[in-house]
């Protein structure tokens, strides 16, 4: 599903993000990726994303090497490989529903989908009630709620989740825990990049870890080890 293959990644001041970088995702796997900050864990992301490129190697996202794909595919990937950030990212001007609905006009989804679409992904993430509101007319695990029913509505294959309960309250960060391993549930592949000691801990899904742009640990039912 995911495969990086001998990757480098330096970035232009001879900083060295990435090194020997070998990892191996399976399709329906829940993946934490730990480490401390300057590890290498947004490089990891944003080469997934093709934000970035890599110095050496190849990345796989379900058999493609995405270092070999054009710009004007990128798209292709960004429907099968969603992503939802720490800071929601909604769009401010628009309803729950609107943000939603976006995401599959870009896609160019009719409207009869969207329709019907929208209403059934707002039911998974509890947030039916909500389809009117604003962003700001929402706390802040509800909006974490609207961007991954954003990030799903497409039904891509991926979800990496970059620190989604960063700016949550404990009680909230575990409700959206519970949404990501519900869709994890029904076949989607999760990778969440997190400083989350608890959550890691208590959720015993396979843990990597990384230090200084190298895999230092790779365990399943893996714990956080770090002292943040
Ligand atoms: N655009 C860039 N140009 C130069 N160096 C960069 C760039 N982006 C990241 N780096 C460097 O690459 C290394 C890895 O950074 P990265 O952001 O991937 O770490 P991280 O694990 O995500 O950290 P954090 O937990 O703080 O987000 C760091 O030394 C960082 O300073």
């Amino acid at each position: 599903m995911i495969q990086f293959k001998n990757v480098n990644k330096t970035y232009n001041k001879g900083i060295q993000a990435l090194t020997n970088f070998n990892l191996n995702i399976e399709k329906g796997e829940f993946v934490f990726l730990v480490g401390p900050s300057g590890a290498g864990k947004s490089t990891f992301i944003k080469l997934l994303l093709k934000e970035e490129e890599p110095t050496e190697g190849s990345i796989l996202v379900e058999n493609q090497d995405i270092t070999k794909l054009s710009k004007r595919k990128i798209p292709y990937l960004r429907r099968n490989l969603s992503v939802i950030f720490q800071d929601f990212r909604l769009l401010p001007n628009k309803t729950v529903y609107e943000n939603i609905a976006f995401a599959m006009e870009v896609i160019e989804a009719s409207s009869k989908e969207i329709r019907r679409q929208v209403p059934m992904i707002l039911g998974m993430v509890g947030l039916s009630d909500k389809a009117k509101q604003y962003p700001h007319q929402l706390s802040g695990g509800e909006r974490q709620r609207v961007s991954i029913a954003r990030a799903i509505v497409n039904n891509p294959s991926i979800l990496i989740a970059d620190e989604p309960t960063g700016n949550l309250d404990p009680e909230t960060a575990w409700e959206i825990m519970k949404v990501l391993k519900q869709i994890n549930r029904r076949g989607t592949t999760v990778v969440m990049v997190t400083h989350a000691k608890d959550i890691v801990d208590t959720m015993q899904q396979r843990v990597v870890a990384l230090e200084k742009g190298r895999i230092v640990r790779d365990e399943h039912r893996g714990a956080y080890d770090y002292e943040d």
